[in-house]
């Protein structure tokens, strides 16, 4: 035998099977991160972490709002009509308006400045980023994250078929009812919509009837209404993510406790996933600017995962 042999032999072996423990312990490691981040990952409806150093009473103080915020809201409470609704909904399915990548729309929305928002003159870039990224933070689900990143691109409209700011942002209400008081600015702020006081469309339940559902509901046409339509066709979004693109505006709804009686069982179930949602939207308003481009490669991911098309037909 060769000298040495011996010798070389067990090392080799014991080579081999140093590598393989080494193996199996990284195999473990990595079995063990992969459930820690699973774990890391809170469920829908988990406590919020996030909101919970804000001081709540800074936002959406709609009495002190500066004349553009209040301007904004006579208008859009004089405007918004049945005949409007039933035109904006078939514009809408009548033509695409425009082909681009969700990244793409963020960065074309990053020139408008929101006249109906007390919180925030921030672009809305920033604006979907502070949400996306509080919604992260708080390891909340992926598509989660992704919601909160797109939630208000449906203001593309501005730049497509709108007739101001008043069809595309502020908070929603339904028309073909009577106006609920536990609007912004309440029911007298309707005085001069010429659907306030019809013989219909003044009275509790107008066009509806109770427990119609809220899909069944015309809640007036702005980027709510709109980003629904683009995403539900286009993505594979859960239906508690489309509830939460198109009831985030819905204050009156999710947030003070007006038409309960139009829900149906769904809508109860949905409300808590927009309730869920809202805190990521308003609160974040406060948090630090996000750099978009710093950002970008982890929601471009993000938003492959759940679009199969990169080009997306608005
Ligand atoms: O001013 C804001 C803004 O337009 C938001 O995008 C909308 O979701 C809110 O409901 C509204 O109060
Ligand atoms: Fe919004
Ligand atoms: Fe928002």
């Amino acid at each position: 035998m060769a000298p040495g042999a011996i010798v070389d032999f067990p090392t080799t072996n014991a080579t081999r099977d140093g590598q393989a423990l080494e193996e199996l312990s990284d195999a473990i490691d990595h079995v063990n991160v992969l459930k820690a981040n699973m774990k890391k990952e809170k469920g829908l409806y988990e406590e919020s972490e996030f909101d919970k150093e804000k001081d709540k009473t800074q936002f959406r103080q709609y009495e002190d709002a500066c004349d553009r915020v209040k301007n904004f809201y006579k208008e859009q409470h004089t405007k918004h009509t049945v005949a409007y609704n039933l035109k904006a909904r078939n514009d809408f399915h009548s033509k695409t308006r425009a082909e681009m990548s969700i990244w793409e729309a963020m960065e074309k929305l990053n020139t408008l400045i929101d006249e109906s928002d007390p919180d925030t003159s921030l672009s809305q870039i920033e604006h979907l980023l502070q949400s996306a990224e509080a919604i992260r933070r708080d390891g909340k689900p992926r598509w989660m994250q992704l919601t909160g990143l797109i939630h208000d691109l449906g203001k593309l409209l501005f730049f497509f078929d709108a007739q101001g700011q008043w069809d595309v942002v502020g908070d929603t209400f339904p028309v073909g009812c009577a106006f609920d008081d536990r609007i912004i600015y309440g029911t007298d702020s309707f005085k001069n919509n010429p659907d306030f006081g019809h013989e219909i469309y003044g009275t509790k339940f107008g066009i509806y009837s109770p427990g119609i559902g809220l899909d069944n509901v015309m809640l007036c046409w702005g980027h709510d209404e709109y980003l629904y339509h683009v995403v539900k066709d286009q993505s594979t979004l859960p239906p508690e993510a489309l509830a939460m693109i198109r009831y985030h505006s819905f204050y009156p709804w999710h947030t003070a406790g007006a038409y309960h009686e139009l829900m149906n069982d769904k809508d109860k179930e949905m409300l808590g996933a927009v309730k869920a949602f809202n805190p990521y939207d308003l609160y974040s308003k406060s948090d630090d600017i996000p750099k978009a481009e710093d950002l970008k490669p982890y929601y471009l991911e993000l938003i492959d995962e759940f679009f199969p098309n990169r080009v997306i037909k608005w």
